[in-house]
């Protein structure tokens, strides 16, 4: 498995508060992780500042092999790193023009978005849902629309925030149900939760923050192994 991303240093203030300092952060690609932690640990800043949605210091960056740096955000993370909300906002538009949303503004030409967002709503079980009106969606299926959405650009490195955070039931397995696929087609996926909802998918390496260090631990079904604090 060959390393996607790999940070020497990556630290956040939040003025005179140190948030995380983490001294090594390296992801996989075609691995997923969780990424667990207390209220206020800092996970959804993690993965911000990972999508470069929030700045950060950070040292020694290599995304693909390319050494670079965080700030300013490349242009190559950009087209590289989708980060799906854990409330996804729905434009009130259409379900199709939701998921297509990206790839239109990447100037695909229409026929090939419409084909592409076909096939991922098939994939996401969003199909019966094309007439529906956005804003009224449940969670759940605002969900699967969100992966759709972030699928059909192809990201190499998928930040998931809580993706089923207030779901349960069937809504929760039809959504974790469609990231081992996502896995599978290489991307790194990482999705933040709480330990209380732990996402139990096979060979699915785990990310703890606490007290601002990031430790790791590989959970796998064979159950956890060596924690390694970085
Ligand atoms: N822009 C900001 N300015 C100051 N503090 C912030 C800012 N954004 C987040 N914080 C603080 O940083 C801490 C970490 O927040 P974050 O949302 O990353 O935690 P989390 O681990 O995702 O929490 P939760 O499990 O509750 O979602 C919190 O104490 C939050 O109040």
């Amino acid at each position: 498995m060959s390393t996607l991303l790999r940070i020497a240093r990556l630290r956040k203030c939040f003025g005179e508060r140190v948030q995380f300092d983490i001294e090594r952060l390296s992801l996989d690609a075609g691995r997923a992780y969780v990424l667990t932690g207390v209220n206020g640990a800092g996970k959804s800043t993690l993965l911000r500042v990972l999508a470069g949605l929030e700045g950060a210091q950070a040292e020694g960056v290599v995304f693909d092999s390319q050494a670079t740096t965080l700030a300013p955000y490349p242009p190559l993370m950009r087209a590289a790193v989708v980060y799906v909300h854990q409330h996804p906002v729905m434009f009130s538009t259409s379900v199709s023009a939701n998921i297509g949303y990206g790839l239109v503004a990447r100037g695909m030409p229409k026929a090939q978005v419409a084909r592409l967002v076909d096939a991922a709503m098939e994939w996401a079980g969003v199909a019966h849902l094309r007439g529906s009106d956005p804003s009224r969606l449940s969670g759940g299926e605002k969900q699967r629309i969100a992966l759709a959405r972030a699928r059909v650009l192809e990201p190499r490195l998928l930040l998931l925030d809580e993706p089923t955070a207030n779901l349960d039931g069937a809504a929760r397995e039809q959504v974790l149900a469609l990231i081992p696929q996502l896995v599978r087609g290489g991307a790194c996926v990482v999705m933040a939760c709480h330990d209380r909802d732990l996402i139990a998918l096979p060979g699915v390496a785990r990310l703890k923050l606490r007290d601002g260090r990031l430790e790791r631990r590989n959970a796998d079904r064979d159950g956890p192994s060596i924690a390694l604090v970085t």
